[in-house]
């Protein structure tokens, strides 16, 4: 395989991304599938090392996708107050078990006084970034916080991110519908309870 730099988008293009090694993925699902005692070869499997092949390179793309990379549309505007996206889709994996958890994630920051903002969806994409890697959810929050942090330098931030584990649900304790909420505050949103509570207001649609 060819090492080439992997850019955002690449993976809609069908490409894999780099540092992702499709080939050695199907060997170990072939694998997987004889240790279950299942026949990779019958029909209905023989294509599945290669598909699941294909998933992880898209499930786990942000491995090689930085902050940089994404929040690329930094501009100022006269705006020096609460900027907030809610609900914003997530689908992650969980380190522990390689199964899904996913959820909704809400991102809210305050620029500094130069106003510096960015694009509202280039936070979505931050987002998908730590998403689409083996995670736990308490680390995703908190990389999403600091990435903000670092790039636009604002006055605070707030990442909350509400989740469903499928490691709880269809194995283990088996507890369907019980919510991991985690949030992580940082600046003006951790000094200053009332820009807190406004946040959290919004974003629980209390107002
Ligand atoms: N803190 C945290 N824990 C997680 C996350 N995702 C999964 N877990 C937990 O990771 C733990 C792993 O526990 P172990 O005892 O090593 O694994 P296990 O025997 O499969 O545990 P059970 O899930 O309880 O059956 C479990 O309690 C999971 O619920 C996450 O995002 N954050
Ligand atoms: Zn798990």
């Amino acid at each position: 395989m060819t090492e080439y730099e992997y850019r955002v988008g690449d993976t809609d293009a069908g490409l894999a991304p780099a540092g992702i090694d499709q080939p050695r993925i199907e060997k170990a699902v072939r694998e997987i599938l004889l240790a279950i005692g299942e026949d990779p070869d019958r029909d209905g499997l023989v294509e599945t090392p290669a598909r699941v092949a294909r998933a992880f390179a898209e499930q786990f793309a942000g491995l090689s996708q930085r902050p940089e990379d994404v929040l690329t549309t930094v501009f100022e505007a006269n705006h020096e107050e609460m900027v907030l996206v809610k609900d914003i889709e997530l689908y992650s994996t969980c380190e522990h078990h390689l199964v899904p958890f996913y959820g909704a994630a809400h991102v809210g920051y305050i620029p500094n006084t130069d106003g510096r903002i960015t694009g509202l969806s280039k936070l979505a994409r931050l987002v998908d970034i730590y998403a689409r890697r083996p995670q736990v959810q308490e680390r995703l929050t908190s990389q999403v916080a600091d990435a903000l942090m670092e790039r636009l330098e604002p006055r605070g931030v707030i990442v909350v991110v509400e989740a469903e584990h499928l490691c709880m649900t269809m194995r283990g304790v088996r507890k369907p519908g019980a919510k991991t909420v985690t949030s992580a505050v940082r600046g003006a949103f951790r000094e200053s309870y009332k820009t807190r509570a406004e946040a959290m207001d919004l974003i629980l649609g209390r107002r």
